[in-house]
Parts: structure tokens; sequence; C-alpha cells
């Protein structure tokens, strides 16, 4: 998903690293495919917070250090426990404006033998990045999502994530994760940087499918209409 890196920024800090860069990684004694660099490019926005951005506030309502997010939607293909074959990832949230999550490779989610798929990895990067924006009580959608794929991950690997909002400037909320084997601590598997915008709740009732979004509108339980539509289409 990366593309090519021209000159520009470093890449900028990423949440539960120690501070390491996307180019020497010293945790893990190797260096990564894009080496520490920028990955903005002149004309585009980019993953950089501009000058005016402020840090991001975590809303008074946000849930509590520790409380399971639950799924925001049966049928997210990242959360819903209604997807089969969806990620089932499983989020905290965390101090600040953080966010914990867990995902368990399948056999359904592989892409070479016995390894998951990288898009699916960027999926569940998305979901926890995501998550995010519920702690900032934000409705908003990925912009722009780019994963550096550190090491393989097994079948049966359960990933832990974790994502962390950074800045917030005008709609554009700006985040990383990082993705680890085995356990909070085990070795870096993915990172991301993100840029999440805010949207009218009109994006996603206007914009999805009439039948999901009937059926999701018609919910009896009026948080669960509440989270479908105010985090992710
Ligand atoms: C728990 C929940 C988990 C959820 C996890 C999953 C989340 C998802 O995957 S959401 C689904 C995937 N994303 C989408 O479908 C989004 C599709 N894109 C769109 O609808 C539109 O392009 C949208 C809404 C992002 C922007 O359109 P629009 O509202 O017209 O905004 P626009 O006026 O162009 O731009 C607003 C600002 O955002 C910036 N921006 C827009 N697009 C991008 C982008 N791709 N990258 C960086 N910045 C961007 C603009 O530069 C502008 O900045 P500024 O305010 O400084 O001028």
């Amino acid at each position: 998903m990366s593309a090519p890196v021209k000159g520009g920024e470093r890449r900028r800090k990423i949440p539960g690293t120690n501070g390491h860069t996307a180019g020497k990684d010293p945790a893990e004694g190797r260096v990564s495919r894009v080496s520490g660099a920028t990955t903005d490019s002149p004309g585009r926005p980019g993953l950089t917070p501009p000058p005016d951005a402020g840090p991001p506030v975590r809303h008074p309502a946000a849930p509590a250090p520790g409380e399971p997010l639950g799924a925001h939607y049966d049928l997210c293909f990242g959360c819903g426990g209604g997807q089969p074959h969806g990620l089932h990832v499983r989020s905290y949230a965390g101090e600040g404006v953080t966010v914990t999550a867990e995902f368990t490779v399948q056999p359904a989610h592989q892409g070479a033998p016995g390894l998951a798929h990288g898009g699916i990895l960027v999926s569940a990067l998305d979901e926890t990045l995501g998550s995010v924006n519920w702690l900032l009580q934000a409705i908003a959608v990925t912009g722009r999502l780019e994963t550096d794929f550190v090491r393989p991950v097994p079948v049966g690997t359960t990933l832990h994530l974790r994502a962390e909002c950074t800045a917030v400037a005008g709609r554009k909320i700006y985040s990383s994760a990082v993705g680890r084997i085995g356990s909070p601590d085990g070795p870096v598997a993915v990172r991301a940087d993100a840029v999440f915008i805010r949207v009218k709740v009109e994006h996603f009732t206007k914009n999805g499918r009439p039948d999901e979004v009937k059926v999701a509108m018609t919910d009896p339980d009026a948080r669960k209409v509440a989270r479908a539509f105010e985090v992710n289409p």
C-alpha cells in the first residue's frame, strides 16, 4: 500500500514502538521497506498534521479506560459478530485517546499458505484506528491509511493492536497504530499512519445501500443505531 517515498518529513513517532521509526527498528534489528522517510507527496493531502493542528481531546462521554468498545455494527467486517469470516476485532478504550485491540488470524484470512493476507491486516489496523474516533465522539471515515508490513503473521496468531490519535486539524484526525505478534509487547508485525475525515451522518445514510441503511436505522437499540452511523458505515 505504501507509495514510493521522495524526500520531505521523517515518519512520525508511532505509539507503542518506543519512538522507533519505520527506518531502523532497534527492537526488530532490521530495516523496513520504507527507509524512515516521508509518505507525503506534493499536491496530495498527506499524513503529516499541519502547523495549526492541535492535540486530540478525549470526549467526556468516552468509555472509561479498559472498557470494551464492542461491535459498532453487527455486519461490520472488522468487528461485527454477524460476519462469519469477519475479523471479529475486540477493542478496548485506553488512556487518553488510545485504543487497544486483539485480532486472531483465521484460516479464512489467508493470503499465502498459512499466512495472513496483507489486506486483512490493513483491515484490522483500519478497524482499530477507526475505533479511536469513538473516544473523540467524532463521526469520521478513513481518508488515507498507509501501512508498513514488518513481518509475516501466521494463521492462529493473535495480533495485539494499539492505536492513538496524535493530532486534530479542522475535520482531519491523525492517528497511528501498531500491531504486535502474540502479546502487547511482542514483535512488531504491522504499523500504520492514517488520516480520518469528519463527515456528517448523511455520508452513511445517503451513500449506503438503502436496504442495509433502513435495517440499521430501525434497530430498536438506539445506541446501536448511533454507533452504526456515527463511527463507521
Ligand atoms: C469502530 C469503527 C471502525 C471503522 C474502521 C473502518 C473505517 C473505514 O474504513 S471508513 C470507509 C473507508 N473510507 C471511505 O469510504 C471514505 C471515502 N471518501 C469520501 O467519502 C470523501 O473523499 C471524504 C469524506 C473522505 C472527503 O470528502 P469531503 O467531505 O468532500 O472532504 P474535502 O472537502 O475534500 O476534504 C476535507 C479535508 O480533508 C482532507 N482530505 C480529504 N481526503 C483526504 C485524504 N484522502 N487524505 C488526506 N486528507 C484528505 C482535505 O485535504 C481537506 O483538508 P482541509 O480541511 O485542510 O482543506
